[in-house]
């Protein structure tokens, strides 16, 4: 049986994961790490009633878990993941945030600690896919920008998948703004920008999480969209993670990267 230690439980992908796990027999949820807890009693948020519901890192003893399962927030991720592996937990890491010289230090330390785990900006397969198509497109059509599009609750912008599209993109690209001309009467019209690739985040009621990456080329255009209908379309790719993570001989960042 693995044991599973679930960061964020209470959120809308904390309790996607609840229900993934429960469908898994070899896998369950022992422990849970939340921010602020409403209820005490595991079974309120779906967890079996013996689960240990912890509310900081220092609570946490070092085997509550052999995984770690973070949907958190930018603000806490880089701070969990370090203490999991500091902790000999073995970490897949949904939550978005960590910059580069952060996902360094952490690969860095699962090194020293002997430990495999999983970064992913996204675990759905479409946006996968998107990103590997949109890395192939640009070596023709160089000229790109990012539209991504989310539910109003989203916390960081640009999404961690439009950033991660930016740096497929970038590095098969020569470093160049298309129009760099073009001023801004209204400051941010043109969007954020990665190496010159434009970002455009978008967030509305009754969106869950869309991405479209538009290249356009001499008198032709080509759009590469996906969209997340719903939150269970990143529960295969967590599946997959949880299924090999024993395996993982280092910290890998992508979902594409262990399939
Ligand atoms: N990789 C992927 O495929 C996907 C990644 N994501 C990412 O996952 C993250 C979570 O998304 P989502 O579930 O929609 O967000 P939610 O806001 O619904 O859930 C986040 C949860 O984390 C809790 N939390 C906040 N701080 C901490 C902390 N320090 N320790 C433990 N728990 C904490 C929050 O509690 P409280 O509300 O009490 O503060 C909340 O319950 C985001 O970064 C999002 O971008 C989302 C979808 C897919
Ligand atoms: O916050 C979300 O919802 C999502 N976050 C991830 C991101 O920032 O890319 C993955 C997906 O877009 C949903």
């Amino acid at each position: 049986m693995t044991r599973v230690l679930l960061a964020g439980f209470a959120g809308s992908m904390g309790q996607q994961v609840v229900k993934l796990v429960k469908e898994m027999p070899s896998f369950e949820i022992t422990a849970g790490l939340a921010h602020h807890l409403k209820s005490n009693d595991p079974a309120e948020y779906g967890l079996p009633a013996e689960a240990k519901l912890y509310t900081s890192l220092a609570e946490i003893p070092a085997d509550a878990a052999d995984v770690w399962i973070d949907f958190t927030v930018p603000a806490s991720v880089y701070q969990n993941v370090r203490y999991a592996l500091e902790n000999g937990y073995r970490p897949i890491v949904g939550t978005t945030g960590l910059t580069d010289e952060q996902e360094s230090e952490l690969t860095e330390l699962a090194k020293e600690k002997g430990l495999g785990g999983l970064i992913a900006p996204n675990f759905g397969m479409s946006a996968v896919l998107l990103m590997k198509f949109a890395q192939e497109a640009a070596k023709y059509f160089p000229d790109v920008e990012i539209i991504e599009m989310h539910h109003e609750d989203k916390k960081d912008a640009p999404s961690g998948t439009a950033l991660a599209t930016a740096k497929l993109i970038a590095e098969v690209r020569k470093p160049h703004q298309t129009a760099p001309e073009a001023s801004e009467s209204l400051p941010g019209a043109r969007g954020g920008d990665y190496q010159g690739i434009k970002l455009h985040a978008v967030r509305l009621p009754g969106y869950v999480a869309h991405e479209q990456v538009l290249f356009g080329g001499k008198g032709e255009a080509l759009t590469i969209r996906q969209d997340s209908f719903d939150r269970s379309s990143f529960m295969s790719g967590v599946k997959v993670a949880l299924e090999k993570v024993q395996e993982l001989d280092s910290l890998y960042v992508g979902l594409e990267n262990i399939l």
